[in-house]
């Protein structure tokens, strides 16, 4: 009942130009939006030429961070009508490597999440554990306290256009994928957190994505889960052919 979701990040990887050539030779092979959302979250600077380069396919795009203002004095911060008036439809808010080294705390996660409701857009908030936490027991605590932050103030509407990132800190950019049971054991822990905060409707209706080391090999078992409804990939979303081949994957399990 819940539409897969498969969302590339790119990261700081790609010029314009290798960005268009990726679009150019995907657009036509995305599988049909009905039955899933295919997205990839591709630099700033490459937004405008991929949106017009997939307009009319299966392909969406996203932005990898925001602002929470319509406009201002933030020297260097992009905004979500700016990311409206070139037609972006997603934006990836609180991923882990934004939280560790560009100062984005639980208030700006939210911050950001509400602004981008106000704008239509789509957010994918990231949550998940550092290593040191998980070794102490305390993956529960630390996703159910970033779930709660990053959902404060939605109501039941707002909540169900959001999309769950759970990634594990530890497994992003290591070859090191948390096992299909244990993402899945996190991502129901998460489903259980947004049924206390709203109703089992809305918390059923809300896609929980995995990310980290998510790759060809093991994108069929994670979404052979029933808790994950699709994935947040870096590194191999970067490759025309290893994108497809992880859209595949929703046909396939
Ligand atoms: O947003 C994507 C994650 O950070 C995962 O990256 P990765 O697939 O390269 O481990």
């Amino acid at each position: 009942m819940r539409k897969p979701i498969i969302a590339g990040n790119w990261k700081m990887y790609k010029t314009v130009d290798e960005a268009k050539r990726f679009a150019e030779e995907v657009k036509e092979r995305i599988p049909s939006a009905e039955a899933i959302d295919s997205v990839i979250c591709v630099p700033a600077i490459a937004l405008d030429s991929l949106v017009k380069e997939a307009a009319g396919t299966d392909l969406k795009i996203g932005a990898q961070t925001m602002h929470w203002e319509k406009e201002g004095a933030y020297t260097g911060e992009i905004s979500p009508s700016q990311l409206n008036a070139l037609g972006v439809e997603y934006v990836i808010i609180g991923h882990s490597e934004r939280r560790a080294m560009f100062g984005e705390t639980d208030e700006t996660v939210n911050k950001k999440v509400k602004a981008a409701i106000r704008h239509s857009l789509h957010p994918i908030v990231c949550v998940g554990e550092s290593i040191e936490v998980r070794k102490g027991g305390q993956t529960t605590a630390v996703v159910r306290s970033e779930i709660e932050k990053a959902f404060h103030g939605l109501g039941e509407e707002e909540a169900s256009r959001i999309v769950v990132a759970y990634e594990p800190i530890w497994a992003i950019g290591t070859g090191e994928s948390a096992t299909p049971e244990d993402a899945d054991n996190v991502c129901e822990t998460i489903r259980n957190v947004l049924s206390e905060l709203y109703s089992e409707t809305t918390a059923n209706s809300i896609r929980i994505q995995y990310g980290g080391s998510v790759n060809e090999k093991n994108i069929d078992s994670i979404l052979a889960m029933p808790h994950i409804d699709g994935a947040l990939v870096g590194g191999a979303s970067l490759d025309p052919e290893s994108f497809l081949n992880l859209l595949g994957a929703v046909k396939r399990v």
